[in-house]
């Protein structure tokens, strides 16, 4: 078994009779992977007989001045970990191979739900983003594909975007998984200078006192602006955090909301840069019915 390079060969691999009509789970990353893509592979081969994981940093999806050209990769050590994992092969094309000469479609989510958040510090990123699952969906053809829920909006604009073009590919959002400190596993964790990865794990505290303010019985327990307050004073006890933003939008939706609806879910979510290190992560709030 090798990592394929070439729509070519991935094409004889899947078409191959050992692999025609079974079941296909899709892992899409950009590579240097740790145990929470790791996690994606694993809940993908439970589910599926065959097992792709692709691993492309797709240029389209970072703006100039962003970091595509620094992006880490390593790609013999996520071959193996992807095996390791239950991967059954490891496509690993060149941007050439993904786009092709003078292409120049794009497949776009319009509305909040790519606006606010991500979306409004990286306007362009979810355009490639959705652009490029699409290429890997119509290249591979699984029947189910894995997305972490780290990147809460990713996941749900990818969710809409499968639902409102009927495309036959089942979404499946899996759990966030975090260092022992909490902090959420993320390729660009490398980038974190010693003292700026210990007060990383604001993000994760802020979110979780949050979490426990929501469900304290305080009279504003339930109020976006307070739970807001929570996690931005949280994170500014640390003199290194950059707040990028800070927000809870409707679970769903990503539309505004002012309260917690019992029954309701509301997705708060951060994005935080430490020097040049942008960082995210989220929290689903609901209110626990007692
Ligand atoms: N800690 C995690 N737990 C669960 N899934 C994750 C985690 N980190 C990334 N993923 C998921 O893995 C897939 C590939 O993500 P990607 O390769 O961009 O990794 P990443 O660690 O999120 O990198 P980045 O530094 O770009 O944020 C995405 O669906 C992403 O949500
Ligand atoms: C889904 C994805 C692989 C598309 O390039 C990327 O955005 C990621 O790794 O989350
Ligand atoms: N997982 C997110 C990919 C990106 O930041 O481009």
């Amino acid at each position: 078994m090798s990592i394929i390079k070439t729509i070519e060969n991935l094409e004889a691999w899947l078409t191959d009779a050992d692999h025609r009509n079974r079941t296909l789970g899709l892992v899409p990353t950009m590579g240097y992977l740790h145990e929470g893509h790791c996690s994606l592979i694993r809940a993908a081969k439970a589910d599926n007989d065959l097992v792709v994981v692709s691993v492309f940093v797709n240029p389209t999806q970072f703006a100039p001045g962003e970091d595509f050209e620094s992006y880490p990769r390593n790609i013999e050590r996520d071959y193996e970990l992807a095996v390791d994992s239950g991967a059954d092969i490891v496509f690993n094309p060149e941007a050439g191979e993904i786009y092709v000469q003078g292409a120049s479609t794009a497949v776009e989510v319009s509305g909040e739900i790519t606006k606010k958040l991500c979306g409004a510090s990286r306007p362009t990123h979810f355009k490639g983003v959705t652009t490029v699952v699409n290429i890997l969906f119509n290249i591979v053809r699984p029947d189910k594909a894995y997305f972490g829920q780290k990147d809460a909006q990713q996941a749900l604009i990818i969710k809409k975007m499968v639902r409102d073009l009927h495309m036959p590919v089942e979404v499946i959002v899996c759990p966030i998984v975090r260092e022992k400190d909490g902090l959420a596993m993320s390729s660009r964790n490398i980038y974190l200078g010693p003292e700026e990865r210990k007060q990383a794990v604001c993000l994760n505290c802020g979110l979780q006192k949050a979490l426990e303010y929501l469900n304290s019985g305080s009279d504003d327990s339930r109020s976006v602006r307070k739970l807001i307050e929570v996690i931005e004073n949280h994170i500014k006890g640390q003199d290194l955090a950059i707040i990028d933003y800070v927000r809870i939008l409707d679970g769903e939706t990503l539309e505004e909301i002012t309260d917690i609806e019992p029954g309701k879910t509301a997705l708060a979510a951060v994005a935080v840069k430490f020097g040049k290190t942008r960082l995210i992560d989220n929290r689903v709030l609901s209110v626990e019915v007692r």
